[in-house]
Protein backbone atom coordinates (compact mmCIF):
# COMPACT_ATOMS: atom_id res chain seq x y z
CA UNK A 1 0.00 0.00 0.00
CA UNK A 2 1.32 3.42 -0.50
CA UNK A 3 1.37 5.99 2.23
CA UNK A 4 1.53 9.80 2.39
CA UNK A 5 2.30 12.41 4.82
CA UNK A 6 1.70 15.81 3.59
CA UNK A 7 2.24 18.96 5.98
CA UNK A 8 1.73 16.37 9.11
CA UNK A 9 1.24 18.19 11.90
CA UNK A 10 -0.06 16.65 15.08
CA UNK A 11 -0.71 17.82 18.68
CA UNK A 12 -1.76 17.06 22.03
CA UNK A 13 -3.97 18.36 24.54
CA UNK A 14 -2.51 17.72 28.17
CA UNK A 15 -3.75 19.38 31.44
CA UNK A 16 -1.00 19.54 33.77
CA UNK A 17 -1.16 21.25 38.07
CA UNK A 18 -0.54 25.19 36.91
CA UNK A 19 3.39 26.70 37.28
CA UNK A 20 2.23 28.91 40.00
CA UNK A 21 0.38 28.60 42.78
CA UNK A 22 0.27 26.73 46.17
CA UNK A 23 0.69 23.33 46.82
CA UNK A 24 -3.37 23.25 47.24
CA UNK A 25 -4.14 25.29 44.28
CA UNK A 26 -1.42 23.03 42.28
CA UNK A 27 -2.43 19.63 43.74
CA UNK A 28 -6.28 20.56 42.62
CA UNK A 29 -6.21 22.82 39.42
CA UNK A 30 -4.85 21.88 36.08
CA UNK A 31 -4.11 24.27 33.29
CA UNK A 32 -4.75 22.92 29.59
CA UNK A 33 -1.37 23.39 27.18
CA UNK A 34 -0.80 21.79 23.76
CA UNK A 35 2.01 19.31 22.70
CA UNK A 36 3.23 19.29 19.47
CA UNK A 37 4.16 15.69 18.56
CA UNK A 38 4.66 16.28 14.59
CA UNK A 39 6.06 19.41 13.44
CA UNK A 40 4.62 18.92 9.23
CA UNK A 41 6.09 16.11 8.49
CA UNK A 42 6.34 14.83 4.38
CA UNK A 43 7.14 11.52 3.70
CA UNK A 44 5.95 8.94 1.25
CA UNK A 45 6.50 5.12 1.24
CA UNK A 46 5.47 2.54 -2.09
CA UNK A 47 3.89 -0.18 -2.39
CA UNK A 48 6.39 -2.96 -0.91
CA UNK A 49 8.74 -1.04 0.68
CA UNK A 50 10.18 -1.93 3.58
CA UNK A 51 10.98 0.81 5.71
CA UNK A 52 12.54 1.75 9.51
CA UNK A 53 11.14 4.41 11.14
CA UNK A 54 14.08 5.18 13.72
CA UNK A 55 13.96 8.24 17.08
CA UNK A 56 14.65 8.95 20.07
CA UNK A 57 11.87 8.64 22.86
CA UNK A 58 8.99 11.09 22.41
CA UNK A 59 10.50 11.66 18.52
CA UNK A 60 6.98 11.22 17.79
CA UNK A 61 7.05 7.59 15.90
CA UNK A 62 4.17 6.23 17.64
CA UNK A 63 1.87 9.00 16.63
CA UNK A 64 2.71 8.47 13.04
CA UNK A 65 1.74 4.83 13.31
CA UNK A 66 -1.08 5.37 14.73
CA UNK A 67 -2.06 8.39 11.89
CA UNK A 68 -1.57 6.04 9.11
CA UNK A 69 -3.50 3.42 11.02
CA UNK A 70 -6.55 5.50 11.59
CA UNK A 71 -6.41 5.76 14.71
CA UNK A 72 -5.44 9.68 15.10
CA UNK A 73 -6.09 12.27 13.03
CA UNK A 74 -3.82 14.88 12.06
CA UNK A 75 -4.42 18.63 13.71
CA UNK A 76 -3.14 19.58 10.23
CA UNK A 77 -2.23 18.21 6.90
CA UNK A 78 -3.08 15.15 4.91
CA UNK A 79 -2.55 11.50 5.67
CA UNK A 80 -3.38 9.24 3.54
CA UNK A 81 -3.44 5.39 2.27
CA UNK A 82 -3.66 4.17 -1.06
CA UNK A 83 -5.40 7.83 -1.47
CA UNK A 84 -7.69 7.19 1.46
CA UNK A 85 -8.05 8.82 4.80
CA UNK A 86 -7.61 5.73 6.93
CA UNK A 87 -9.35 7.33 9.72
CA UNK A 88 -12.57 7.87 7.63
CA UNK A 89 -11.77 4.61 5.94
CA UNK A 90 -10.76 2.83 9.18
CA UNK A 91 -12.94 -0.37 8.44
CA UNK A 92 -11.66 -0.81 4.99
CA UNK A 93 -8.16 -0.05 5.69
CA UNK A 94 -8.33 -2.63 8.91
CA UNK A 95 -8.78 -5.74 6.37
CA UNK A 96 -5.56 -4.74 4.79
CA UNK A 97 -3.86 -3.90 7.53
CA UNK A 98 -1.15 -5.42 10.67
CA UNK A 99 -0.63 -3.79 13.01
CA UNK A 100 1.73 -4.87 16.08
CA UNK A 101 2.91 -2.68 19.06
CA UNK A 102 3.98 -3.58 22.34
CA UNK A 103 1.58 -1.92 24.04
CA UNK A 104 -1.40 -2.80 22.19
CA UNK A 105 -2.72 -6.07 22.50
CA UNK A 106 -4.98 -8.00 19.60
CA UNK A 107 -5.21 -11.28 20.89
CA UNK A 108 -7.82 -12.32 23.20
CA UNK A 109 -5.98 -12.15 26.77
CA UNK A 110 -8.12 -15.30 28.47
CA UNK A 111 -8.36 -17.58 25.24
CA UNK A 112 -5.82 -19.81 24.18
CA UNK A 113 -3.79 -18.80 21.21
CA UNK A 114 -5.23 -21.04 18.56
CA UNK A 115 -8.96 -19.41 19.76
CA UNK A 116 -8.05 -16.23 19.21
CA UNK A 117 -6.35 -17.35 15.56
CA UNK A 118 -9.65 -18.43 14.61
CA UNK A 119 -11.62 -15.61 15.69
CA UNK A 120 -9.16 -13.67 13.82
CA UNK A 121 -9.91 -16.24 10.56
CA UNK A 122 -13.88 -15.37 11.13
CA UNK A 123 -13.21 -11.32 11.43
CA UNK A 124 -11.05 -11.34 8.02
CA UNK A 125 -13.27 -13.82 6.16
CA UNK A 126 -9.92 -15.95 5.47
CA UNK A 127 -10.99 -19.19 3.65
CA UNK A 128 -10.35 -22.48 5.93
CA UNK A 129 -7.69 -24.14 3.63
CA UNK A 130 -5.60 -20.82 3.06
CA UNK A 131 -5.88 -20.04 7.11
CA UNK A 132 -4.49 -23.62 8.04
CA UNK A 133 -1.68 -23.63 5.53
CA UNK A 134 -1.10 -20.13 6.91
CA UNK A 135 -1.57 -20.29 10.42
CA UNK A 136 0.56 -23.60 10.36
CA UNK A 137 3.26 -22.38 8.63
CA UNK A 138 3.42 -18.90 10.82
CA UNK A 139 3.33 -21.22 13.83
CA UNK A 140 6.14 -23.28 13.27
CA UNK A 141 8.41 -20.79 11.71
CA UNK A 142 7.75 -18.79 15.03
CA UNK A 143 8.03 -21.68 16.91
CA UNK A 144 4.97 -21.42 19.40
CA UNK A 145 3.12 -24.73 18.13
CA UNK A 146 3.62 -25.77 22.10
CA UNK A 147 1.37 -22.27 23.20
CA UNK A 148 -1.56 -23.21 20.78
CA UNK A 149 -3.77 -24.23 23.85
CA UNK A 150 -2.05 -21.53 26.70
CA UNK A 151 -4.18 -18.66 27.37
CA UNK A 152 -2.49 -14.96 25.97
CA UNK A 153 -2.03 -14.03 29.54
CA UNK A 154 0.12 -16.94 30.21
CA UNK A 155 2.28 -16.24 28.10
CA UNK A 156 6.23 -14.54 28.16
CA UNK A 157 6.63 -11.49 26.73
CA UNK A 158 8.67 -13.03 23.86
CA UNK A 159 6.24 -15.83 22.84
CA UNK A 160 3.39 -13.44 23.12
CA UNK A 161 5.03 -11.43 20.51
CA UNK A 162 5.85 -14.10 18.70
CA UNK A 163 1.54 -15.09 18.98
CA UNK A 164 1.15 -11.63 17.67
CA UNK A 165 3.13 -11.81 14.61
CA UNK A 166 1.17 -14.65 13.88
CA UNK A 167 -2.56 -13.18 14.72
CA UNK A 168 -1.09 -9.91 12.91
CA UNK A 169 0.14 -11.76 9.83
CA UNK A 170 -3.07 -14.60 9.14
CA UNK A 171 -4.95 -12.39 7.34
CA UNK A 172 -2.08 -11.57 4.90
CA UNK A 173 -2.22 -7.70 5.35
CA UNK A 174 -0.96 -5.44 2.42
CA UNK A 175 0.10 -2.95 5.22
CA UNK A 176 2.22 -4.18 8.10
CA UNK A 177 3.03 -1.35 10.64
CA UNK A 178 5.80 -2.47 13.76
CA UNK A 179 5.91 -0.38 16.67
CA UNK A 180 9.04 -1.51 18.34
CA UNK A 181 8.33 -5.51 17.60
CA UNK A 182 11.39 -6.91 19.38
CA UNK A 183 11.74 -4.36 22.85
CA UNK A 184 12.75 -6.79 25.54
CA UNK A 185 12.81 -9.89 23.54
CA UNK A 186 15.80 -11.82 23.77
CA UNK A 187 18.13 -13.07 21.25
CA UNK A 188 16.35 -15.97 19.87
CA UNK A 189 13.09 -14.78 19.73
CA UNK A 190 14.36 -11.31 17.66
CA UNK A 191 16.13 -13.72 15.36
CA UNK A 192 13.07 -15.52 14.29
CA UNK A 193 10.54 -12.44 14.42
CA UNK A 194 13.46 -11.05 12.15
CA UNK A 195 13.91 -13.98 9.88
CA UNK A 196 9.85 -14.04 9.30
CA UNK A 197 9.79 -10.12 8.70
CA UNK A 198 12.64 -10.71 6.01
CA UNK A 199 10.57 -14.16 4.44
CA UNK A 200 7.73 -11.34 3.87
CA UNK A 201 9.28 -9.81 1.11
CA UNK A 202 9.34 -12.52 -1.50
CA UNK A 203 6.58 -13.95 -0.27
CA UNK A 204 3.32 -11.73 -0.10
CA UNK A 205 5.60 -8.25 -0.02
CA UNK A 206 3.64 -5.77 1.78
CA UNK A 207 4.49 -2.55 2.88
CA UNK A 208 6.00 -2.59 6.24
CA UNK A 209 7.04 0.48 8.26
CA UNK A 210 8.91 -0.93 11.56
CA UNK A 211 9.49 1.56 14.35
CA UNK A 212 12.26 0.89 16.40
CA UNK A 213 15.45 1.42 18.72
CA UNK A 214 17.33 -1.32 17.77
CA UNK A 215 19.19 -0.88 14.33
CA UNK A 216 20.41 -4.40 14.68
CA UNK A 217 16.70 -5.28 13.28
CA UNK A 218 16.21 -2.21 11.33
CA UNK A 219 19.78 -3.49 9.30
CA UNK A 220 18.43 -6.92 9.01
CA UNK A 221 14.64 -6.08 7.82
CA UNK A 222 14.61 -2.30 6.35
CA UNK A 223 16.25 -1.16 2.94
CA UNK A 224 15.22 2.41 3.91
CA UNK A 225 15.44 4.39 6.81
CA UNK A 226 13.49 7.35 7.95
CA UNK A 227 14.51 9.44 10.82
CA UNK A 228 12.56 11.94 13.16
CA UNK A 229 13.74 13.79 15.61
CA UNK A 230 11.47 16.30 17.54
CA UNK A 231 8.77 15.79 15.70
CA UNK A 232 11.16 16.39 12.45
CA UNK A 233 12.07 14.75 9.72
CA UNK A 234 15.76 14.76 9.66
CA UNK A 235 17.08 11.98 7.26
CA UNK A 236 15.14 9.67 4.51
CA UNK A 237 16.95 7.53 2.49
CA UNK A 238 18.06 4.04 1.71
CA UNK A 239 20.66 2.24 4.00
CA UNK A 240 23.27 1.91 1.69
CA UNK A 241 23.02 5.51 1.39
CA UNK A 242 23.29 6.03 4.38
CA UNK A 243 26.03 3.60 4.87
CA UNK A 244 27.43 5.64 2.32
CA UNK A 245 27.42 8.82 4.16
CA UNK A 246 30.29 6.97 5.96
CA UNK A 247 32.28 7.33 3.24
CA UNK A 248 35.79 6.34 3.44
CA UNK A 249 36.07 6.64 7.34
CA UNK A 250 37.30 4.26 8.96
CA UNK A 251 38.58 3.62 12.63
CA UNK A 252 41.45 2.27 13.89
CA UNK A 253 41.30 0.16 17.53
CA UNK A 254 44.57 -0.73 18.67
CA UNK A 255 44.33 -3.00 21.79
CA UNK A 256 47.40 -3.17 23.98
CA UNK A 257 48.34 -3.69 27.18
CA UNK A 258 47.52 -1.55 30.14
CA UNK A 259 48.29 1.92 30.09
CA UNK A 260 51.01 1.37 27.54
CA UNK A 261 52.81 4.44 25.96
CA UNK A 262 51.88 4.09 22.51
CA UNK A 263 54.66 5.85 19.90
CA UNK A 264 52.96 9.37 19.19
CA UNK A 265 51.64 8.38 15.60
CA UNK A 266 52.20 10.79 13.35
CA UNK A 267 50.41 14.27 12.20
CA UNK A 268 48.43 12.97 9.60
CA UNK A 269 45.52 15.17 7.77
CA UNK A 270 42.33 12.75 8.81
CA UNK A 271 43.88 11.28 11.85
CA UNK A 272 41.91 11.84 15.18
CA UNK A 273 42.17 10.10 18.46
CA UNK A 274 38.63 9.29 20.01
CA UNK A 275 39.27 11.16 23.57
CA UNK A 276 37.01 8.11 25.05
CA UNK A 277 40.19 5.67 25.18
CA UNK A 278 40.74 3.33 27.84
CA UNK A 279 43.59 1.56 29.88
CA UNK A 280 43.96 -0.96 27.10
CA UNK A 281 42.16 0.26 23.64
CA UNK A 282 43.07 3.58 21.76
CA UNK A 283 40.93 4.40 18.79
CA UNK A 284 41.30 6.53 16.40
CA UNK A 285 39.50 7.84 13.06
CA UNK A 286 40.81 8.02 9.65
CA UNK A 287 40.57 8.40 5.99
CA UNK A 288 40.71 5.44 4.32
CA UNK A 289 44.06 5.21 2.27
CA UNK A 290 45.39 7.71 4.80
CA UNK A 291 47.15 5.64 7.35
CA UNK A 292 50.07 4.18 5.46
CA UNK A 293 51.40 0.75 5.86
CA UNK A 294 54.64 1.10 7.74
CA UNK A 295 52.33 2.58 10.53
CA UNK A 296 50.44 -0.06 10.69
CA UNK A 297 53.54 -2.56 10.31
CA UNK A 298 54.71 -0.81 13.41
CA UNK A 299 51.95 -1.35 15.44
CA UNK A 300 51.84 -5.17 15.03
CA UNK A 301 55.64 -5.48 15.47
CA UNK A 302 55.04 -3.52 19.04
CA UNK A 303 55.07 -6.69 21.41
CA UNK A 304 52.94 -5.26 23.60
CA UNK A 305 50.16 -4.14 21.29
CA UNK A 306 47.86 -7.22 21.38
CA UNK A 307 45.78 -6.48 18.17
CA UNK A 308 44.58 -3.53 15.36
CA UNK A 309 41.62 -3.48 14.33
CA UNK A 310 39.87 -1.43 11.11
CA UNK A 311 36.97 -1.03 10.65
CA UNK A 312 34.01 0.54 8.65
CA UNK A 313 31.44 2.57 11.16
CA UNK A 314 28.40 1.13 12.19
CA UNK A 315 24.83 2.30 11.23
CA UNK A 316 24.89 3.14 14.69
CA UNK A 317 27.82 5.34 14.35
CA UNK A 318 26.45 6.75 11.61
CA UNK A 319 23.12 7.78 13.49
CA UNK A 320 24.82 8.92 15.82
CA UNK A 321 26.17 11.45 13.53
CA UNK A 322 23.63 12.31 11.76
CA UNK A 323 21.86 13.78 15.21
CA UNK A 324 24.57 15.68 16.12
CA UNK A 325 24.76 17.67 12.48
CA UNK A 326 20.96 17.53 12.84
CA UNK A 327 20.22 19.21 16.19
N1 LIG B 1 -1.77 10.57 24.42
C1 LIG B 1 -0.86 11.53 24.56
N2 LIG B 1 -1.13 12.62 25.31
C2 LIG B 1 -0.22 13.61 25.46
N3 LIG B 1 0.98 13.62 24.88
C3 LIG B 1 1.32 12.55 24.13
C4 LIG B 1 0.42 11.45 23.93
N4 LIG B 1 1.02 10.53 23.13
C5 LIG B 1 2.25 11.03 22.85
N5 LIG B 1 2.43 12.23 23.43
C6 LIG B 1 3.62 13.10 23.34
O1 LIG B 1 3.92 13.26 21.96
C7 LIG B 1 5.32 13.18 21.74
C8 LIG B 1 5.63 12.03 20.75
O2 LIG B 1 5.26 10.82 21.36
P1 LIG B 1 5.34 9.41 20.61
O3 LIG B 1 4.77 8.38 21.52
O4 LIG B 1 4.74 9.54 19.26
O5 LIG B 1 6.93 9.23 20.46
P2 LIG B 1 7.79 7.92 20.14
O6 LIG B 1 8.84 8.35 19.16
O7 LIG B 1 6.92 6.79 19.74
O8 LIG B 1 8.46 7.65 21.55
P3 LIG B 1 8.98 6.27 22.22
O9 LIG B 1 10.18 5.82 21.45
O10 LIG B 1 9.34 6.72 23.60
O11 LIG B 1 7.84 5.30 22.19
C9 LIG B 1 5.95 13.00 23.11
O12 LIG B 1 6.31 14.28 23.59
C10 LIG B 1 4.83 12.43 23.95
O13 LIG B 1 4.98 12.78 25.30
Amino acid sequence: MRIRLESVHRSYRVRRPPESGGRLTRLVRRVSSEVEALHGIDLAIDEGETVGYIGLNGAGKSTTMKLVAGILTPTSGRVTVDGRDPHRHRRQLSAELGYLAAQRASLWWDLPVKDSYELIRRVYDVEPAVFRRRSEDLVSRLDIGRYLDTPVRELSLGNRTRAELVGALLHAPRLLLLDEPTIGLDIFARESICEVLRELRHDTAPTVVMASHDLRDVEAICHRIIMIDDGRLVYDGKIDELRALGGGRRTLKIHHAADHRLPELPELPGLTRIEDRTRTVTTYTFTQGEVPGELLAALFRDPRVDDVQIEAPSLEDLIKDLYLRGT
